[in-house]
């Protein structure tokens, strides 16, 4: 059975002020950096073998990070990378119009096809992240591998594997550094294919990120 762990990056500028990142970018914070060095440590006692990170900065940062430890690889993947939020990226999330809060409520309520205009929509999401865990099931019997990604593009991977919506990612809290694992079972018996074992343990952070604040 292969597991797959699911890291989120650790807490930037723009978490923090809540500003909206999508494919902008904003550096760790210190804070960040810390939850990446604790996420880190927790991945090298799980024995890691493989990082597959998203090529944004902030998840690069945070694999830089967890690969120091470990001792492996980096390979990154441009379909790990959050949502695109189009137009509304760098935005602070309070100084929104009626009509861009509206943009944003069409992802959030699962309206068909939304999207913010110049951005994506969340079946397009789900679409390249199921893609980019697949080549997991390629790596070599025994490996134990972790994905850094984003917030809402972990989310939406996740509720779609335990059959929700993609937009049911705004039900699970996965705060920045925290681990969800995810399985691959081949079993008539049990359900087959991928199985969800635990979503958003913080339990190694000393210092969890405000994340009730963002999402
Ligand atoms: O892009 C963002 O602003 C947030 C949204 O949840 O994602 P992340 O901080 O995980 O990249």
């Amino acid at each position: 059975m292969l597991q797959v762990y699911l890291v989120r990056h650790g807490e930037t500028q723009w978490n923090a002020e809540r500003r909206i990142q999508g494919h902008s970018d904003s550096p760790l914070t210190e804070k960040g950096e810390k939850q990446a060095w604790q996420v880190a440590e927790r991945a090298k006692a799980l024995g890691i073998t493989h990082i597959i990170a998203s090529d944004l900065g902030r998840t690069r940062r945070t694999a830089e990070i967890i690969a120091e430890l470990c001792g492996c690889d980096i390979t990154l993947d441009s379909r790990l990378r959050e949502l695109d939020m189009g137009v509304l990226e760098k935005r602070n999330l309070e100084t929104l119009t009626e009509e861009e809060e509206g943009w944003r409520r069409q992802l959030v309520n699962g309206t068909a096809g939304g999207r913010i205009p110049g951005g994506e929509s969340m079946q397009e999401l789900a679409d390249r992240m199921h893609a980019a865990l697949a080549t997991t099931l390629e790596l070599p019997l025994g490996s134990r591998p972790m994905i850094v990604s984003h917030g809402m593009a972990l989310g939406c991977l996740v509720s779609t594997i335990l059959g929700l919506p993609a937009y049911a990612e705004r039900r699970l809290r996965l705060r920045n550094c925290s681990i969800s694992r995810i399985d691959y079972q081949d079993s008539a018996w049990l359900a087959s294919g991928w199985v969800v074992e635990t979503a958003g343990d913080v339990s190694h952070l000393d210092a969890p990120a405000l994340d009730e604040l963002q999402r």
